[in-house]
């Protein structure tokens, strides 16, 4: 197989930071560019001097967004990842696509079917429904058909990842009623975005509900779970990592033995869905691709609660990214993100990478 040629754009955030640890030792990728915002503080700057953790692993430095760069990049690469505001990759995504460069989108400009949404939730009006239309959402356990010639991906927000985790399982197996599904999510501060803001900084946060039935991932988690939710979303005082809790209510003849089913059905072949025996813990999941799923049946009333905890710039970002990028190459999506010393790999001192 041919190696990729690859730029990170946004690779000064955390979600770009995180893309560069993970494609620096991607065997069929050769990282490029790493781009920042037109008039970028980040220019020049080496990417371990903003992110120390990557110190000798990654030292290029980052080069600021321009039609000149643009210009002259775009002849000379396969893939690009866009770890910007939504705003930015709905408008450059099409501009790589004619050029026959494969998009990763982390943002939500792909994510929602109808364009009239973006106005409310997101703030601009989009300019490519029909783009809209030839997007892959890219939750990676639930791309079964083959995405080989698929060349926009509409990755997941983090809340919709643990969410729709949780719930596709039922969908396709039809367990659910037509009744309330409630998705409460809570989320470390990294979810955020780095730019400093008053309300994420470390002394203004405390565990609290935000955006109760107004946040931007309500419609997305409904469109892609084919109904209707009403999402909870909570800022928590800690880094990184995020949970969501599912409750809803199944349909009067399922029995245990048919959530058993759907669950293993849906994940028992797919490594980076760990099914646990006791609640996900956030401390499991963080620097790494995993989500770790585990669910609660009361027979008599039919309901169900189910969790998922994921690290949010990880499974709920970069590494289900890179799961879309292995799957587009024809891949298993865990391609290169499994390592026998994870930790090693990711250790925020800067052990050498496995
Ligand atoms: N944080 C999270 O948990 C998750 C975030 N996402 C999405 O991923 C994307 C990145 O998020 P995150 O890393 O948190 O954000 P950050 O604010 O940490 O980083 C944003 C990056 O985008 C760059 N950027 C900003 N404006 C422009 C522009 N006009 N042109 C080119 N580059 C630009 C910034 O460069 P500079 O340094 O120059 O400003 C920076 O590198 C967002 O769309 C977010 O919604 C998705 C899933 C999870
Ligand atoms: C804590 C926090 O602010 N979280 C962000 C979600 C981050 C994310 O993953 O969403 P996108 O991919 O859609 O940007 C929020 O609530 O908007």
């Amino acid at each position: 197989m041919s190696v990729s040629k690859v730029a990170i754009i946004g690779a000064s955030g955390y979600v770009g930071a995180e893309l560069v640890g993970l494609l620096t030792r991607h065997p069929y990728v050769s990282l490029r560019d790493l781009v920042v915002s037109e008039h970028s503080d980040s220019d020049a700057r080496p990417f371990s001097e903003l992110h120390a953790r990557w110190q000798g692993i990654c030292d290029v430095p980052l080069q600021s967004f321009s039609r000149q760069w643009f210009d002259s990049a775009v002849v000379d690469l396969d893939a690009v990842f866009l770890a910007t505001p939504h705003e930015f990759a709905a408008t450059w995504a099409g501009e790589f696509l004619v050029h026959g460069v494969k998009v990763f989108d982390l943002s939500a400009a792909f994510r929602l079917n109808s364009p009239d949404l973006y106005i409310n939730h997101y703030g601009f009006e989009h300019q490519y429904p029909k783009l809209l239309k030839e997007a892959c959402y890219g939750l990676a356990e639930w791309l079964h058909e083959d995405v080989t010639e698929q060349t926009l991906f509409a990755l997941p927000g983090c809340y919709p990842t643990a969410s729709l985790l949780a719930l596709k399982p039922l969908a396709h197996c039809q367990l659910n009623q037509s009744g309330l599904i409630v998705v409460n999510g809570t989320s470390g501060v990294s979810g955020a975005g780095r730019n400093a803001n008053l309300a994420t900084s470390f002394n203004e946060v405390s565990l609290r509900p935000y955006q109760i039935l107004q946040h931007r991932h309500q419609p997305e988690i409904s469109q892609e779970a084919g109904a209707p939710v009403v999402f909870n979303p909570h800022l928590a005082p800690f880094k990184r990592g995020l949970l969501a809790t599912v409750t809803l209510q199944l349909k009067s003849h399922v029995s245990e033995q048919d959530v058993t089913q759907a669950y293993a059905n849906a994940y028992d072949k797919t490594p980076l869905v760990r099914l646990k025996k006791q609640w996900p813990q956030i401390d499991d999941v963080t620097f790494t691709p995993f989500a770790d799923l585990h669910w609660q049946f009361d027979d008599l009333s039919k309901t169900l609660v189910v969790c998922v905890a994921i690290d949010n710039l990880l499974k709920g970002a970069a590494s289900q990214a890179v799961q879309c990028f292995n799957l587009s190459l024809g891949l298993p999506s865990e391609f290169s993100l499994i390592t026998d010393n994870w930790q090693a790999v990711t250790d925020p001192k800067g052990v050498a990478l496995a």
